[in-house]
């Protein structure tokens, strides 16, 4: 009786020391990130889960409390879907981006700006933390133009451009608004939503808003969270680190396909203008942020 006591308590002392190792081992991440930004994308598909959703926005305000700067930058591409067939509005993809017409752009902004947006600056709220909700729009954040998209095509081997409406890339990036938002210390959650020179309002992918924002910011690092394990190869398997150039040889010889390609365009831009490193990384794993920043179980695939 008196052994079985005492292995309890030993058992109980190692997981307290496990619990300590954890949050000591967290130190050197912690110094890594101090004041410095980090920019987390979080994907429609990484925020479907309830509990899931709760676990991120407590991660996020850990990451502040801790002296990161987190900017966290939504898509919600599903749920954009859902209410557009709710309204019979039909919409289809080219190359991963939304084709988007006028009345689409509509409900992109109402779905993107409007309930996602503040459905996540609630969790923020909720989980301790002090959270703005913004789009490009405020502050001329995010000036978009026009996106040129071309495409090849085989037959004639040319390439031609597509015309997806009023699908948006990031022109100019005024950071000022983010800047004093941080220095206020408060956490910015942005919809990727773009506005012309000229007025007009653009859908922006939210894998490339992230990463104009990353870029404008001179981030440390840039999260992608998405609803797979990383990057995967032709033989299925997890690639864990990704040169730029690799990366562009995967798109080329079509391992990678839909929402993948603005995801690894978005990597390759941003680590030439400059973010330390882009991980994409699997939101549906609880925790992925802390795991990826704090910890030494790097998960998903590294560009870098
Ligand atoms: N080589 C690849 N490795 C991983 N995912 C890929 C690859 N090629 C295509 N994909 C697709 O890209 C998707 C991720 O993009 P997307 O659906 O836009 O995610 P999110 O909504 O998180 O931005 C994956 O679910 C997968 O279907
Ligand atoms: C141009 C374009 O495709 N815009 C996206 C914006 C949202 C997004 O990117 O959301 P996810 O990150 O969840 O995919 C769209 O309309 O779905």
């Amino acid at each position: 009786m008196g052994e079985k006591i005492k292995d309890t308590t030993e058992a109980l002392n190692e997981a307290w020391l496990d619990r300590a190792r954890i949050l000591s081992e967290a130190l050197p991440y912690m110094q890594r990130y101090d004041k410095r930004t980090v920019v987390v994308k979080y994907g429609g598909h990484a925020m479907g889960d309830a509990g899931l959703a709760a676990k991120f926005a407590r991660d996020i305000v850990l990451l502040k409390q801790a002296g990161v700067n987190p900017i966290v930058v939504h898509g919600g591409g599903p749920q954009i879907g859902s209410m557009l067939k709710r309204l019979n509005i039909e919409s289809e993809f080219a190359s991963g981006l939304r084709i988007t017409d006028k009345s689409t752009v509509e409900i992109v902004e109402m779905v993107l700006a409007g309930s996602i947006n503040k459905q996540i600056v609630g969790a923020l709220n909720q989980a301790g933390g002090r959270a703005v909700g913004l789009c490009g729009k405020d502050g001329n954040l995010i000036v978009a133009r026009k996106l040129e998209h071309k495409i090849h095509d085989p037959e004639s081997n040319i390439e031609k451009l597509l015309d997806l409406g009023f699908v948006g890339e990031p022109h100019r990036v005024n950071p000022e608004i983010l800047q004093t938002i941080i220095a206020s210390d408060i956490i910015p959650v942005i919809a990727p939503i773009g506005v012309s020179e000229e007025g007009d309002t653009y859908n922006i992918n939210a894998d490339t808003a992230a990463g104009a924002i990353a870029g404008a910011m001179n981030a440390k690092r840039l999260l992608l969270l998405t609803d797979v394990r990383g990057v995967l190869g032709k033989d299925g398997k997890l690639i864990q680190r990704l040169s730029v150039a690799e990366a562009e040889a995967l798109m080329k010889d079509g391992t990678i396909s839909g929402g993948m390609i603005p995801k690894l365009e978005t990597c390759i831009e941003s680590v030439e203008k400059g973010v330390e490193a882009v991980v994409i990384v699997d939101g549906r794993v609880p925790h992925v942020v802390l795991l990826e920043l704090l910890t030494e179980h790097g998960a998903g695939t590294l560009i870098e």
